[in-house]
């Protein structure tokens, strides 16, 4: 038999068993389907033992029918032959078969994990390895790895070469695509790491260290449905740009229990997408912000009364500021949260004017209750009360610092001068620009240290109210449906999350390693990152020592990865190049694919850069089919996308050098790469970052 019809033969096998089973998988959709509508059904019958029944029914057959629907496309993946004889076949669901065989079994369970594992060195009883590539339902590939020759039985075929290396050299659609086909050892090993604890991954640019924060996200939901659905897996990335490239790869796992957010977008109701100049973000993201924060949440409120005045029984009651001032501040001892105890500033003024009263003698002075009721009533003195101590925002108290002067007096001997200027400076522009990401990081530290308003008593959810109106929940699927639905819409300031996953985590400040750790005080934690690609420039030992306090105790798992599977070996050698002049012992990982064709590195006069970006980039669209990147440094961005409009294309971004942190595109423009290098003292990690995006194709284009 020649090799051609050895794999035409070998194909024609697997398509019987995936025809077997997407015939059951139908069975078992029509069969959920069917479920679902008789649970509803015995529910006329009305004794409670039906009820119970409908409800496991309904709740299992709908759960069961949305992900057999979800994971349809390309389910079987993989077989596996073991020694004994047995073959398994492992894909993205477990499938049994009517005599409840297992003719699928879900690349989560611990039976599947020898096809992520086994290597000829280790074969771990498997002969031979063999993925199993299909277009919709039907096989176009096969690749095998023969594991363990010794034991393979006669007549058993190795066709292919090499599942891993094809599916990289596929085009990319705009989103990150599931790798769960084609996990490596290493990677599987950190993706099954265990639940408890900390899983610290790192490893060079492509090594998957974002397809593994993912892929064990979802093996986490497997693993443990209950704990991790029902509390909830907080996915963070470094901004909205990359939250929306890697968001379709949950739901393709089958897993929506994930809430994605970016640094940014952590705090409901704000979207911050703008990034500072590194010596900005340092000094925001500095733990002294803590402190100058602090005084900030003391302060009095600008325009607030400086003085009250107030006419009580013909005789005239007065607190000057300096009087007003030590109320409000003993009211509020350090540590005291400013929106909680506004009680106790209102107790403090009436009890100043009753001294006072006393003092003055006022004929007829009523009890001091009464005194009180008398004040309270007058819609001066409540006015008074509201403007002196408001409930406040924290936008409120983060705007304060674009008053230089008030700026000045908090972080006076905690920040140096130079600080101070620079951070009034990036401040003065805060009222049109709005804030930054590193800012959205104070405003929940401003959260911590206030302490929110008293809210009205929120009346008690009625459990039995499944909509508007709909009050009749009698099965125990409704409730289910009920839950999951309050689950996924947690309340707006959620913080129990049971894991949190932080990628891109060399990135993450000291203030959002605290923003983080308030959300993940009872969590486990995925922590992905490279610290060569890090863009933070502050102080190194406040960053680990508010990275440990985030993590706590907790026992922590580490793993590296070292295999680049995303640049072209030719495109990776520059990176690294650039990497190894800060860095020359940095060990890097190996890029697996040799494309053949080398970057392009162009110098153009300033004035010919716009007309070279265009060439470039459309050269680039029409070289490869997949996704181009156009990468610029931060304050060029508009600018060059504003060259760019006659190309736009769905296919094209353009993006600044930090928002194209974890990001990867098939074709990479890279605008003046000299300037990014020069930015700031991060500015080579950020250029090796920028370089090690492409798969397959980089032209820089830089001025003189
Ligand atoms: N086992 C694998 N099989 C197929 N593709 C893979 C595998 N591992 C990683 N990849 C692909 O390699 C590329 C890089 O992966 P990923 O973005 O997760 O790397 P990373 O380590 O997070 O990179 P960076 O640090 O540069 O952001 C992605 O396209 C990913 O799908």
């Amino acid at each position: 038999m020649t090799d051609a019809t050895s794999l035409q033969h070998e194909i024609a096998a697997e398509q019987r068993h995936v025809d077997r089973v997407y015939a059951r998988l139908d069975q078992l959709r029509s069969d959920a389907a069917r479920a679902e509508k008789d649970g509803y059904r015995l529910a006329r019958v009305g004794n409670f033992g039906a009820l119970v029944e409908r409800d496991a029914m309904v709740f299992h057959a709908a759960r069961r029918r949305h992900a057999l629907d979800a994971e349809r496309e390309g389910l079987v993946f993989g077989r596996l032959d073991l020694r004994t004889g047995a073959v398994l076949h492992v894909g993205r669901l477990g499938v049994r078969g009517e005599q409840s065989e297992p003719l699928v079994i879900d690349w989560r369970a611990p039976a599947a994990s020898a096809f992520y594992q086994a290597t000829a060195a280790e074969p771990r009883g498997v002969v031979r390895r063999r993925m199993i590539q299909s277009s919709g339902e039907r096989v176009t590939g096969i690749e095998d790895d023969l594991l363990d020759p010794d034991a393979a039985p006669p007549g058993m075929r190795v066709v292919g070469d090499g599942a891993l290396l094809a599916t990289l050299a596929r085009a990319k659609t705009r989103g990150m695509r599931d790798i769960v086909a084609t996990i490596q050892r290493e990677q599987d090993e950190a993706i099954r790491s265990p639940a408890t604890g900390v899983t610290i991954v790192s490893g060079g640019p492509g090594t998957g260290k974002t397809a593994v924060a993912l892929h064990r996200a979802a093996y986490l939901l497997y693993s443990d449905r209950n704990r991790f659905a029902g509390g909830g897996i907080l996915v963070v990335g470094p901004s909205g740009v990359f939250v929306e490239y890697i968001a379709s790869v949950l739901p393709s796992l089958g897993e929506e229990a994930a809430t994605l957010h970016s640094l940014g977008s952590l705090v409901p109701g704000f979207e911050a997408t703008r990034s500072d100049r590194a010596e900005i973000a340092a000094i925001k993201g500095s733990l002294r912000m803590r402190r100058v924060l602090e005084r900030a949440a003391r302060d009095a409120v600008p325009d607030g009364p400086d003085e009250l005045r107030l006419l009580y029984r013909g005789q005239l009651l007065r607190l000057t500021a300096a009087e007003l001032d030590a109320i409000r501040e003993r009211a509020l001892p350090r540590g005291a949260r400013r929106n909680e105890v506004r009680r106790a500033g209102f107790d403090g003024i009436f009890n100043a004017l009753w001294d006072q009263a006393n003092r003055l003698g006022i004929a007829g002075l009523p009890t001091k209750v009464e005194f009180e009721d008398d004040l309270a009533e007058r819609p001066d003195f409540r006015d008074f009360l509201r403007a002196w101590w408001p409930r406040l925002h924290p936008r409120h108290v983060l705007g304060w610092l674009a008053d230089p002067q008030r700026l000045r007096s908090y972080a006076r001997g905690i920040l140096s001068h130079a600080e101070i200027r620079a951070l009034a400076d990036a401040y003065r522009s805060l009222p049109e620009r709005g804030l930054t990401i590193a800012d959205v990081a104070l405003l929940d530290e401003l959260d911590a240290l206030m302490g929110r308003p008293p809210q009205p008593q929120r009346r008690k959810r009625d459990p039995y109210l499944v909509r508007d109106g709909i009050r009749e929940v009698t099965t125990y699927a409704e409730r289910q449906r009920a839950a999951r639905a309050a689950a996924v819409q947690r309340p707006e300031d959620y913080r129990e999350y049971a894991h949190v996953v932080v990628d891109e985590a060399q990135d993450v400040s000291p203030m959002q390693w605290r923003m983080l750790g308030r959300r993940g005080r009872f969590a486990s934690w995925t922590v992905v990152g490279d610290p060569a690609q890090t863009a933070w420039t502050g102080n190194p030992g406040e960053l680990a020592q508010a990275r440990d306090k985030a993590l706590g105790r907790r026992p922590r798992h580490e793993y590296t990865l070292t295999t680049n599977y995303r640049n072209s070996a030719e495109i990776f050698a520059v990176a690294a190049a650039v990497i190894r002049e800060i860095q020359p012992d940095l060990p890097l990982p190996t890029a697996v694919r040799s494309t053949g064709v080398e970057p392009v590195a162009l110098t153009v006069p300033a004035a010919a850069l716009p007309d070279a970006t265009r060439d470039a980039t459309a050269a680039l669209l029409a070289e490869v089919e997949g996704t181009v990147g156009v990468i610029t440094p931060v304050p060029r961005r508009d600018e060059v996308a504003g060259w760019l409009t006659e190309l736009a294309a769905p296919r094209l971004s353009v993006v600044t050098s930090l928002q194209a942190k974890g990001m990867e595109y098939d074709g990479v423009v890279l605008v003046a790469p000299g300037e990014i290098r020069a930015d700031s003292e991060a500015g080579v990690r950020t250029l090796y970052v920028a370089l090690s995006r492409a798969t397959q194709r980089l032209t820089t284009i830089d001025v003189p």
